[in-house]
């Protein structure tokens, strides 16, 4: 894909499942990623295994719920590895609930995760991006968000808002010529899927959610990244609003 290389590219939720797929493609195409995660371990461990492949990669240790560590974190890495040319909102949570047995605090971490942290994420980086007049983002929400997801209601309703919230920032950012895009992934198999889904029942779950997959599979974080690069490159400069999703034909949306 053009227009990749040299590109300094953010991934909110670096070293997960999807994130370190997506992370791992970027660097392969010859950007240079700044892996954005919690977990400061896993992030570390993948950029190590990004530069023995030969790629480049810095770890950022950050909670994307902390607006104030969120902008210091975006300033090092402009001084760091240069501007910010690509920002990827990846980072998500879940845990699986019906929602009548749900209580506030859990409501309050799901959306300080996946409505705040992409909020913060924003702020933080498109500013700049406005004021360089260029950029990319590609936002990840899901198929929960386009269609609903049982037991996963706060967080459909997040990811729902993420979508919506991307396509006003997609007409805020159009003068400036910024694409703002979504990616919906559906069922795919990483942590975050085993935490929703475990034991017997959640291996149920798991299988009813495959079921309803056209293709009868689960994504792999593999099956994500490359739809995640193409927004970012220069054969999608004049997309922009538009919301994708990878998951095997789980969802048809017209
Ligand atoms: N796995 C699935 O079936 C699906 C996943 N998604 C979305 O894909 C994205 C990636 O999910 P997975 O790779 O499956 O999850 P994962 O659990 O494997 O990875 C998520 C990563 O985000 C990081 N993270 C969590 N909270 C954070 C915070 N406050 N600040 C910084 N980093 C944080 C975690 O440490 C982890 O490395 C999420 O937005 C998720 O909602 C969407 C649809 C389906
Ligand atoms: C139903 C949607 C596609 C779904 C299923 C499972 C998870 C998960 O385990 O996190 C999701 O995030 C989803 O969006």
């Amino acid at each position: 894909m053009k227009g990749l290389k040299d590109k300094v590219v953010v991934v909110t939720g670096g070293a997960g499942g999807i994130g370190s797929a997506i992370c791992r493609r970027f660097t392969e195409a010859g950007a240079i990623v700044a892996v954005f995660d919690l977990n400061a371990q896993a992030a570390s461990a993948l950029v190590g295994e990004i530069e023995t492949a030969g790629g480049r990669a810095r770890d950022y240790s950050v909670d994307i719920t902390d607006h104030e560590a969120v902008h210091a974190a975006v300033e090092r890495v402009e001084q760091e590895l240069g501007p910010i040319d690509v920002l990827v909102n990846n980072a998500g949570w879940d845990t699986g609930a019906f929602f009548l047995q749900t209580e506030k605090p859990f409501w309050d971490k799901v959306v300080a995760i996946n409505l705040y942290g992409p909020l913060n994420m924003h702020h933080a980086v498109l500013r700049r991006m406005s004021e360089r007049g260029h950029g990319r983002v590609v936002n990840i929400s899901s198929d929960a968000g386009r269609v609903g997801s049982s037991m996963e209601a706060v967080y459909s309703f997040c990811k729902g808002g993420l979508i919506a919230f991307s396509k006003t920032m997609a007409r805020e950012m159009a003068r400036q010529q910024i694409p703002v895009n979504v990616v919906c992934p559906g069922p795919t198999a990483t942590a975050l899927l085993d935490n929703l889904a475990q034991g017997e029942k959640g291996e149920r779950i798991k299988a009813g959610l495959v079921k309803a997959v056209p293709f009868g599979r689960m994504g792999q974080p593999e099956d994500i990244a490359g739809t995640v690069l193409f927004l970012a490159s220069d054969d999608a400069a004049f997309i922009t609003g538009q919301v994708i999703s990878v998951s095997g034909g789980l969802t048809m949306v017209g």
